[in-house]
């Protein structure tokens, strides 16, 4: 029985060492292949097995400077490989027109799936004919005429932030600003997406908004952890259960706010509905949620889930990049004081005297340098700092192959500040946007291009010129010496020092 045993083991090990020695094969040959046809691209040195991971860096801020270093050849390119992973990070204006502008190349890579617990396959993440259907009936929430609905909640938000800062904002050492605009940038999509603020800015929903925030960072450590990146072994770290919680969390506020939208809906009478009013005949502003509601995917309404995981990614993607580039504006207007006078001398001229005069949208469209200074904040600054598309099938571009499998990573940091398209490109100089002659319009693409191009592009300059203009008309900026920012890559860029300015009431 004991040598019956032992032999049958022996022939479990041979067959598991098989298997082993088949996936391998089949693995190396796979990148052998990758590595051939994308050859023609310079590949980074790399060590056996873990390919080139030194090269790219060891933390978020390593591979900032790290991804111009790599990319820094005639191709403007760099092959990568890690493990059995095998991509290209690109800077080079062509290549990206083509990833772009291709109606094929519209899957991202692996690396969303970090925010599948959260955002489920919504906008951002999902691919294929899902996001087309999707991009589909979310497109028309974004039209003009829907968008000016929300100045007004941009324009209130934006005076209790100035309430707070005149409270708290002015003391001599200084404040780190990125805290109190993400709360200001988390009541407005809130309002805007689900129809209900957060009151972040008020210190409510304490248990949805630290849970936003804390999940955000603890999604930024595990993009840096080598074995908290990889899908099955972190189900074994306690980060795992960490988010598993906050997502339930975030989950349940989502779908209370579903299940009381979807109520007040039915609540209504006939009469209301048809002129589009709520119960105290007052004009009712439309969030995202309710065109959600009121949509159909081949002839089916939404599903709770379905619309859970589209409120949640603008929830995520509608304040986490207003946050970053107003504040890294307002670090940057404050390093920078004649832009900062020319701004305010525009706003003087649109607002007079009158510091607490409401924004409107005429207010929004005459505010043209600032929009100057806000294209420049985002080419220096841009929120969304690198984005990746899965190549799905064998495509051809100038007589190579991109092979299936691999990601394309195109590093809008990194063309945004590239010599050859961009003249003196570290200054901050917002004139520089007067000039529309460019041929190289996928040079500058701080809200990506083509047909997954940002859909809250618009919205997100109202916003942006809607709170900067607010705070340049009742504050001076001052930089303080002492700070630099140290950034952090991620899906959403961070710094890891905060946003550091002083304000001087005005
Ligand atoms: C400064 C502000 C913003 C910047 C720089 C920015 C940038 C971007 C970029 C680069 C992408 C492409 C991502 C990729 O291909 O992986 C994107 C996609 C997207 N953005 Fe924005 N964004 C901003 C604000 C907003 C706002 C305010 C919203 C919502 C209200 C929003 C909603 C989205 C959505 C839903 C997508 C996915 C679109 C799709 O895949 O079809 N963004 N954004």
């Amino acid at each position: 029985m004991f040598i019956y045993n032992i032999v049958k083991m022996h022939y479990a090990l041979q067959i598991v060492a098989a298997v082993v020695v088949v996936f391998l094969t089949v693995k190396f040959l796979s990148v052998f292949r990758k590595r051939r046809k994308l050859s023609w691209i310079p590949s980074a040195p790399r060590l056996p097995i873990i390919g080139s991971l030194f090269e790219v860096g060891e933390n978020s801020t390593e591979i900032i400077t790290n991804f111009i270093r790599l990319t820094d050849n005639p191709a403007k390119s760099v092959y990568l490989e890690i493990g059995f992973d095998c991509g290209v990070v690109t800077r080079d204006h062509d290549l990206i027109e083509f990833v772009l502008n291709s109606t094929q190349l519209i899957n991202k890579s692996w690396d969303y799936q970090m925010f599948h617990d959260w955002l489920g396959t919504g906008l951002v993440t999902s691919g294929g004919t899902k996001w087309k259907k999707r991009r589909r009936i979310i497109t028309p929430a974004f039209h003009f005429s829907i968008l000016i609905q929300f100045i007004e909640s941009f324009d209130q938000n934006g005076k209790k932030l100035i309430e707070i800062l005149g409270n708290e904002g002015t003391r001599p050492e200084g404040i780190d600003i990125y805290s109190y605009i993400t709360n200001c940038a988390l009541d407005i999509i809130s309002e805007s997406a689900m129809g209900v603020s957060v009151k972040s800015q008020e210190n409510q929903n304490k248990e949805y908004v630290d849970g936003v925030k804390n999940l955000l960072s603890s999604i930024l450590d595990r993009s840096f952890s080598l074995w908290k990146v990889n899908p099955y072994l972190f189900p074994l770290t306690s980060d795992y259960w960490y988010q598993r919680r906050i997502v339930k969390s975030l989950h349940r506020f989502t779908d209370t706010v579903i299940e009381n939208r979807v109520k007040s809906l039915q609540g209504k009478t006939e009469k209301n509905v048809e002129k589009d009013v709520d119960d105290v005949g007052k004009k009712k502003k439309l969030a995202f949620l309710d065109l959600l509601l009121n949509s159909t995917i081949d002839g089916k309404p939404l599903t709770k889930e379905d619309i859970r995981e589209e409120v949640d990614t603008f929830m995520f993607e509608g304040h986490d990049t207003t946050s970053f580039a107003i504040s890294m504006g307002l670090y940057l207007l404050a390093k920078y004081p004649s832009v900062q006078t020319t701004a305010r001398n525009e706003l003087n001229e649109i607002f007079g005297n009158d510091k607490s005069k409401p924004t409107t949208i005429e207010d929004l469209n005459n505010m043209k340098y600032l929009e100057l200074v806000i294209k420049e904040i985002i080419r220096l600054y841009p929120s969304v700092p690198y984005i990746l598309r899965e190549v799905t099938k064998d495509t051809e571009y100038k007589g190579h192959t991109l092979p299936k499998d691999t990601s394309i990573g195109m590093y809008i940091y990194g063309i945004n500040r590239d010599p050859t398209y961009h003249k003196d490109p570290e200054a901050f100089i917002p004139e520089r946007h007067l000039d529309t002659s460019s041929k190289n319009h996928f040079a500058y693409i701080p809200f990506s291009a083509g047909p997954r191009n940002c859909i809250g592009q618009k919205f997100a300059m109202l916003e942006m010129k809607c709170l900067i203009s607010k705070i340049l008309r009742n504050f001076e900026l001052l930089p303080d010496p002492s700070y630099e920012p140290v950034l952090a890559m991620n899906a959403v860029f961070k710094t890891l020092n905060g946003v550091r300015i002083k304000l001087k009431k005005l």
